[in-house]
């Protein structure tokens, strides 16, 4: 017998079920965490990620933790690919959980930014292909995240980007240096200085996404596509190759860590900052944009 957990919706609650499915039949491996579920098709052996966090996937703590607990996982079954989407149609993630910036507290902030980092880091660096799949709305770090993955999918009419210097924060080098991998200096230039979000449309003519789907079945089955594709490329060559390509980004990454730590401690735990978050959380509630 193979044990699978299966989540419903009844009545507007969250319902855990514990399956119990032969062996023989199963075509679907589940094993799900608090805020993210899992299942990985047998016949594909591919592993379909869904951040499941109401009320917008926000990224806190846990999120983190379990999503890079879960790719560690995932690495060691060996599976073709990791495609990574919401539960939820219309918002891939809202960001990080801005609860977890409201604190002075320089020792949370650096716990929380250094498993920020390593979560952004496991995606990163994994040997396993990855497939964003961006069923909706992905700014700040949904935006970080998804840059992280080989491909990037987007459901038309949401919108993506670095959105912090709009709310008065400084995005971490890094992202910006993501972003212009993909969209090149001067683009990324002005949109981190303009703290722009972007259309599906102009994500695409920018190439800081590779297509647009109409939905998230589309967007799934073209992942699949994608990663399909690979199987006949030898999978060492190609986990080497990805290495290489991303080798001095990641050097970079490491080597200023302590730099990048301490930003952000200082930077989030200044009074100042603090304002400016709580005024945004306000205007977040109250939907003053
Ligand atoms: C060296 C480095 C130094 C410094 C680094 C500094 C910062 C870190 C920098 C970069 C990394 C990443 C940063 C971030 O991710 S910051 C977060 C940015 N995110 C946003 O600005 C998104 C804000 N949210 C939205 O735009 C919309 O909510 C969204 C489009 C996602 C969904 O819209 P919808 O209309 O469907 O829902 P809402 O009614 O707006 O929201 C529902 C509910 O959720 C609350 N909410 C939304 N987003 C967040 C969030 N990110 N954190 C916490 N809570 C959030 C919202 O207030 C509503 O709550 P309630 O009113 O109680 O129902």
């Amino acid at each position: 017998m193979f044990k699978g957990i299966c989540r419903e919706t009844h009545n507007g609650n969250m319902v855990t079920k514990i399956l119990k499915i032969p062996k023989f039949f199963t075509c679907i491996r589940n094993f799900s965490s608090e805020n993210v579920l899992v299942e990985v098709n047998n016949k594909t052996n591919t592993a379909i990620l869904r951040l499941s966090r109401p009320p917008v996937n926000g990224l806190n703590l846990e999120v983190l933790n379990e999503f890079e607990s879960l790719l560690s996982q995932l690495e060691q079954q060996k599976v073709n690919g990791v495609i990574i989407t919401s539960n939820k149609e219309g918002i891939l993630t809202g960001g990080i959980d801005i609860a977890e910036l409201q604190t002075i507290d320089q020792r949370r902030l650096k716990k929380y930014w250094t498993t920020f980092r390593d979560t952004f880091l496991k995606l990163y660096n994994t040997p396993l292909l990855t497939v964003a799949v961006i069923n909706g709305h992905s700014p700040a770090g949904g935006c970080l995240f998804s840059t992280a993955c080989d491909y990037r999918v987007m459901t038309r009419n949401y919108n993506i980007g670095g959105n912090e210097t709009q709310l008065g924060l400084v995005a971490p080098i890094w992202f910006m240096d993501r972003v212009a991998d993909l969209i090149g200096h001067r683009q990324a230039e002005l949109a981190f200085t303009q703290g722009k979000l972007f259309s599906t449309d102009e994500a695409h003519k920018l190439g800081l996404i590779d297509e647009i789907v109409e939905n998230t079945a589309e967007g799934l089955s073209k992942a699949q596509i994608i990663i399909n594709s690979f199987a006949n490329v030898p999978k060492k060559a190609r986990e080497i190759s990805k290495r290489f390509t991303r080798q001095q980004f990641l050097d970079k990454m490491i080597r200023d860590t302590d730099d990048d730590i301490r930003h952000f401690v200082n930077h989030i735990g200044s009074n100042e900052t603090q304002k400016i978050i709580e005024q945004y959380m306000q205007k977040l509630k109250s939907k003053r944009f």
